[in-house]
């Protein structure tokens, strides 16, 4: 039977930057059969919801699934079932994708596109391992309401389980035994107490199943000032939805751009992944040629990897775009004057 994966495109630059990766994977991987749909603001303008019921079960049915981004100004204002960004947590929700990598590696010749110096970013390879589908973007109560003295407030619940926790740290544990064998644990156990209970939990998980793995705590906003001042101690970085979120977009500034970053977010195995760049759908340069396509043409990298089990294929893209790049391809935001397709075509040019 044929591999199916399901490209989701949303909005904004979305379709711009999922049509590059498509035209990639045909490359590399022709007998991969595509299907596209709906998500996002794109979905509430057909169906009046970011996430239709059958969507969601091609989703399931595929191997893996591309998104593009979801969001925009159309739909901001939209109350919060309405919104774009609903469709994608429900998607996550949905597959049940706990674990997203993100990956954050300087390619040699962007070592001079980044907003930091050479030695600071030159050989960086990271890896942010976030939990993607509980914590605060999840957790209940949550509203905008007022208190009974008619005291106007919006609060969010941060909450973790100790299941959720010790499965997400494994996924980090697996990947450092593959890399340099370290990872440090990202929290708030300083001020919160699902903080010291993620802290806590990492602890016991690593003292029972932490073999080969060196682990290190530190405080999330620490950790934003590490992860500019010196990236390169880093090796996996395992941390909550939030402050995961948080820290890979600050993450994907040590590369260049943050169209340069993708993402892969899986659930137990056997189960289609969803991949999708770190960027979001970028409303300023929608519609005018002008978004990098690395990042979801980099995620495609990864479904052929991680979920199509094509590490060939794989290693074809991560090579056509590190030759695009040294060869001088560079969109606007890393310094040229390349459109999505021409630099799209710069890496095919390479393949
Ligand atoms: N995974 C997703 O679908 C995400 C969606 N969003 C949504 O996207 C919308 C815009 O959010 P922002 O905060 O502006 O974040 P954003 O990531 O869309 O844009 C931030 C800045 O980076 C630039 N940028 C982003 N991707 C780029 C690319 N591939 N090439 C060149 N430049 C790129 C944009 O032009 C903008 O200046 C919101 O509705 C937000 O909720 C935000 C983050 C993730
Ligand atoms: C739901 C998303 C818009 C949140 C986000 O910024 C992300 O997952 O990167
Ligand atoms: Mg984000």
């Amino acid at each position: 039977m044929k591999q199916k994966l399901l490209l989701l495109p949303g909005d904004g630059i979305g379709p711009e930057v999922t049509a590059a990766a498509a035209k990639i994977a045909e490359l590399v991987a022709p007998d991969i059969e595509i299907g596209e749909a709906l998500v996002g603001g794109a979905s509430i303008d057909q169906h009046g919801v970011p996430l239709t019921d059958e969507v969601l079960a091609q989703a399931k049915a595929s191997d893996a699934v591309l998104l593009g981004a979801v969001g925009g100004p159309k739909w901001a204002d939209a109350e919060r079932t309405k919104r774009p960004e609903m469709g994608l947590l429900n998607l996550r929700k949905g597959l049940d994708v706990f674990a997203n990598l993100r990956p954050a590696y300087c390619f040699e010749a962007l070592v001079d596109a980044s907003t930091l110096k050479r030695n600071v970013v030159e050989g960086l390879d990271l890896m942010i391992v976030r939990e993607l589908t509980s914590g605060v973007y999840f957790g209940e109560p949550r509203g905008i309401d007022s208190d009974d003295k008619g005291v106007r407030r919006g609060y969010d619940m941060s909450i973790y389980t100790a299941p959720e926790i010790e499965r997400v740290a494994r996924v980090a544990f697996e990947i450092a035994r593959g890399r340099d064998g370290r990872v440090c644990s990202v929290e708030k156990s300083n001020v919160m107490e699902s903080g010291l209970f993620w802290r806590n939990e990492v602890t016991a998980l690593h003292k029972a199943h932490g073999d080969g793995v060196e682990l290190s705590h530190m405080l999330a906003d620490a950790c934003a000032m590490e992860l500019v001042r010196q990236p390169k101690q880093f090796d996996v970085i395992l941390a909550d939805n939030l402050f995961g979120d948080i820290l890979s977009d600050t993450a994907a500034m040590l590369t260049g751009s943050i169209g340069m970053l993708p993402s892969a977010s899986l659930g137990i195995e056997g189960t289609p992944g969803l991949f999708e760049p770190v960027h979001g759908s970028a409303p300023d340069i929608a519609g005018q040629g002008l978004a990098n396509p690395c990042a979801a043409i980099l995620s495609m990298e990864m479904a052929l990897r991680w979920s199509l089990a094509r590490p060939d294929a794989a290693d074809r893209v991560m090579k056509a775009v590190a030759h695009a790049l040294k060869a001088g391809a560079r969109t606007r935001d890393l310094g040229g004057d390349l459109s999505t397709g021409a630099m799209t075509d710069a890496i095919i040019d390479q393949l």
